[in-house]
């Protein structure tokens, strides 16, 4: 679905070169240190960010020259950026239609991704009005609405509590499976790759140095950066 070869991308001293591959329907977890590479990667994908070097094809077509309007992806940052004048309902709408133009059809869809997130009741509502986990399911239902095959989760739930949290994910789990989504999750956290990602891909310094279905590449002890993230690196030489 998602076929990632060669891409290269630069800042200033750290150079990143991916390769990587999502079959259809999957959920696939980019788990690593802080500054790994996990956000270029994925803003790569969405076309936010241009590579030197390299292929993106999705669905078989090359999309590296796309802008990210083009692309078949939708993504969720931590950082919703909901419109904070605008009700439930109308922030959704805005997957839709920018100018909000929407007849009975568009309005019926929007409808239907309120209760796919459970937010039926409270799609006049404003922002303001609503706690974090619930912005962030507005937030979710307005990528839902674009019908976007891939799915793309920049640790869009790291800010919320962990029960919160651990409901989103099984709630972006039950709309993958439901809807047919490939989704690519980031995180900092091996619970969330556990939770839904049946495989897991690990980067650290611009590079993946190791995947493979989650529990495996959790419980393995390569690479040695992969032992040192997870905390289970043994302490080495000159401490005894
Ligand atoms: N706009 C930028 N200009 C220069 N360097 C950047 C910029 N954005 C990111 N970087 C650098 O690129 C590297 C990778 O950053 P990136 O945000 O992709 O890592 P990450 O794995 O997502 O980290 P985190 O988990 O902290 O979000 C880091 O060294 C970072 O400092």
């Amino acid at each position: 679905m998602l076929e990632v070869s060669d891409l290269t991308f630069r800042y200033e001293d750290l150079t990143m070169v991916f390769d990587l591959s999502v079959v259809r329907g999957e959920c696939l977890a980019l788990l690593g240190p802080s500054g790994g590479g996990k956000s270029t990667l994925l803003n790569l994908i969405a076309g936010f960010e241009k590579p030197l070097s390299g292929r993106i094809m999705i669905d078989g077509r090359d999309v590296t020259a796309l802008s990210p309007a083009e692309r078949p992806v939708t993504s969720l940052f931590q950082e919703h950026n909901l419109f904070a004048h605008l009700s439930v309902a109308q922030n959704v709408g805005l997957g839709l239609d920018p100018g909000l133009r929407l007849g009975p059809a568009e309005r019926e869809t929007v409808r239907q991704a309120l209760v796919r997130v459970e937010l039926t009741d409270l799609e006049h509502r404003l922002p303001a009005q609503l706690s974090g986990g619930q912005r962030q399911r507005v937030a979710l239902a307005r990528s839902l609405v674009r019908r976007r095959p891939l799915l793309l989760l920049d640790e869009p739930f790291s800010a919320l509590d962990p029960g919160l949290r651990l409901g989103m994910l099984d709630l972006v789990d039950r709309l993958r499976r439901e809807q047919g989504l490939t989704v690519v999750l980031v995180s900092h956290n091996p619970q969330d790759a556990l939770r839904i990602a049946a495989r897991t891909a690990f980067l650290s310094e611009g590079r993946i140095l190791a995947q493979g279905p989650t529990e495996n590449l959790l419980s393995g002890t390569e690479p040695a950066a992969l032992r040192m993230f997870l905390g289970t690196s043994q302490s080495g030489s000159g401490d005894g």
